[in-house]
């Protein structure tokens, strides 16, 4: 067997089609929607993926502004940003890139972006709504998985989907978006026992760890849809998945590439939800 690819970036160049043309409609309604990114500090690779949304924004017809602010800002300043944006009738979405330096509070940075405006779906006001299946912002990676998943029609009611990782950005919420689609879920993370026990009996397997190439074959269900958010810079400048893709292809139905799979779909999704925040804030139903 030798696995279908599941490519985010063909996906996401269709998906920004579509939402050129929502957004085309929303502007001759008089909306505009748009994007403000907070970008502190200068780590090239923050830096790299707020260009990137900047891009996607521009080629969707989305209205950007980044914010840069220096690594040494305080947080009550950039705390004063936010609650500036907050109040600004013109700006959407807002978004802090993360991570952010040591000295600021990265939880309390989330909880000061109002919810109403939380593309990112950070705000525990908005985990919460996701957790309870409410309409909300879904955080961009996650969500991005499940319209990957069903851009394939790949089943996952009843399905059993086990996802190795439990950070808040991408393991928590996904295992939960999986369960609100009615998979049965089993989270996996670095103190758990026998892990291949797990892995091999996962119809649906994510794998968000951040070790290069630490999943092979040897962890997959034969036939099984496996997902890769792993995004690891090797020592020769190659950016590499969780999972070892040659050997995993051989076994599964469907699998994630890295580069071009998830990775993408995380700023197409932040596109979707900015267009949903325009709209709500301007009562026309997101
Ligand atoms: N406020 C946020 N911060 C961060 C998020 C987030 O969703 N919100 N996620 C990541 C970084 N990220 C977006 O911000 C992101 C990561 C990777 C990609 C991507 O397209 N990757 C490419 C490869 C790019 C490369 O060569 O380096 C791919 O996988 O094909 C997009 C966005 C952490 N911070």
């Amino acid at each position: 067997m030798s696995a279908e690819i599941i490519n985010g970036k063909n996906l996401s160049l269709a998906l920004k089609e579509e939402m050129k043309k929502e957004v085309d409609a929303l502007k001759i309604d008089g909306i505009h929607p748009q994007l403000t990114v907070i970008l502190v500090g200068d780590h090239p690779a923050s830096r790299s993926y707020v260009n990137g949304k900047e891009k996607a924004c521009g080629e969707t017809g989305i209205g950007s502004h980044i914010i840069e602010l220096p690594k040494t800002v305080s947080e009550s300043d950039l705390l004063k940003e936010i609650h500036r944006l907050n109040d600004d009738a013109n700006v959407h979405g807002i978004l802090v890139q993360l991570p952010l330096p040591f000295h600021i509070n990265e939880q309390k940075v989330i909880e000061t972006i109002s919810p109403e405006k939380d593309v990112d779906g950070f705000h525990p006001i908005n985990i919460g709504r996701m957790m309870t299946g409410m309409d909300t912002y879904l955080s961009c990676t996650p969500y991005g998985i499940i319209t990957m998943l069903r851009s394939k029609n790949i089943s996952i009611a009843g399905k059993h989907a086990v996802v190795i990782g439990r950070s808040n950005i991408v393991g928590k919420p996904v295992a939960q978006l999986l369960i609100n689609e009615n998979a049965t879920v089993t989270t996996c993370h670095s103190k758990t026992e026998n892990l291949k026990q797990f892995t091999r009996i996962a119809d649906i397997l994510v794998v968000a760890v951040g070790k290069a190439n630490i999943i092979d074959a040897s962890y997959v269900k034969e036939g099984a849809t496996v997902i890769d958010v792993g995004m690891n810079r090797l020592e020769n400048g190659k950016l590499t998945g969780d999972v070892d893709f040659d050997s995993v292809q051989e076994k599964a139905s469907f699998i994630t590439p890295v580069p071009r799979g998830v990775g993408p779909m995380t700023i197409t999704m932040l596109l979707k939800n900015t267009i949903k925040a325009a709209r709500r804030l301007e009562n026309r139903e997101g």
